[in-house]
């Protein structure tokens, strides 16, 4: 089993989404700035959705060219249905991220469509990707609890992952919309997924609502799981997912997984700059735990060690 851990950070997208103050292009491109810097290698920065649904992420093609262009990044775009696909691929994308939710309420609310009508259109927006050679990452959405119609049975997101793959998805992210999952879900849910497809065709994406994300990451990490989403700061949450709160950290994130052996190439000092950024734009306090005790030691004249 490798240990390089893949962290793809969505605070520029699933982060600020939600936001009640609208983070401008220009402060965006400086927290990518800032994130690249600090090591995160992969970054969702926007999605290409409706701007009456979503006004924060209305300058998706704008905040593209502005992006950190360094070699070795890896960008993904977030599209909602075929129209986003197409903006997102003659913006540059080649992966892009899809999203099928677990249940009929959260698929209308989020994508106004039924779940059969986001399955469909997944299938069709895959179908489009490996034509253009595009790469796909489908979302797995309230894959442990749906925000509307409460827990989801094991076999679902399954069965969901597993249409998905057959359609063509390259990958798999399973989320934790609202953070209402715990370890032992996680095992049930992933453990044959990994056996069916293998760890690497898997991300997994939490919501730390209930304290539980470190938990559910190690779990993952344990079962072999080499890719996770983490949002700096814990910004974050569906905005059609009412009690989504933020994502997991990932300074949080990144702690857990380098405390543990694991290699994420990314430095939490370097993180800080992006969160003190991040809560000033957003005009919010934010900040894992870990970042709460750095600021903790330092109050008391301590070097925070933390390794
Ligand atoms: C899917 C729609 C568009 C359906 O919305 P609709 O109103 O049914 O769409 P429509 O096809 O009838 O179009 C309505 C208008 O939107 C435009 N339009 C249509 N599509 C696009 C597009 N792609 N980009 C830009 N514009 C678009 C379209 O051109 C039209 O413009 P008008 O003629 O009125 O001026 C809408 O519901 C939508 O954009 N939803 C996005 C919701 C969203 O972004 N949710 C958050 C992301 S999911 C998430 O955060 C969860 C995740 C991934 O992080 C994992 C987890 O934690 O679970």
């Amino acid at each position: 089993m490798s240990d390089t851990v893949i962290v793809n950070e969505v605070g520029l997208r699933d982060g600020l989404q939600n936001q009640p103050v609208t983070v401008d292009t220009d402060t965006k491109a400086r927290l990518a700035r800032l994130l690249v810097d600090a090591g995160v290698r992969y970054l969702e920065p926007v999605s290409f959705v409706s701007p009456k649904a979503i006004p924060q992420m209305a300058d998706a093609a704008a905040l593209t060219p502005r992006l950190p262009a360094d070699e070795g990044l890896h960008y993904t775009a977030l599209v909602p249905n075929l129209k986003g696909y197409q903006l997102a691929r003659d913006a540059g994308y080649r992966t892009v991220a899809l999203v099928l939710s677990t249940t009929d309420t959260f698929n209308q609310r989020n994508l106004n469509m039924s779940l059969e009508q986001a399955a469909a259109s997944c299938e069709s927006i895959i179908a489009a990707a490996r034509e253009d050679g595009v790469a796909t990452r489908t979302y797995i959405s309230g894959a442990f609890a749906c925000p509307y119609d409460g827990p989801v049975p094991v076999s679902l997101p399954q069965q969901l992952t597993g249409r998905m793959f057959a359609a063509g998805s390259d990958e798999v992210a399973i989320a934790d919309t609202i953070g209402a999952g715990n370890p032992k879900q996680m095992k049930d849910i992933m453990t044959p997924l990994i056996r069916e497809y293998g760890a690497d065709k898997f991300f997994v994406h939490l919501h730390d609502t209930r304290g539980l994300a470190a938990a559910m990451a190690w779990e993952a990490a344990d079962l072999g799981v080499r890719r996770f989403d983490a949002s700096v700061g814990g910004l974050g949450g569906c905005p059609f997912a009412p009690g989504a709160t933020g994502n997991m950290a990932t300074e949080d994130l990144v702690y857990l997984l380098e405390s543990c052996g694991l290699k994420t190439g990314i430095d939490i000092q370097g993180l800080r700059e992006v969160v003190t950024l991040a809560a000033e734009a957003t005009q919010r306090p934010l900040g894992g735990r870990i970042l709460e005790w750095m600021a903790s030691q330092e109050k008391r004249g301590k070097t925070p060690c933390l390794w």
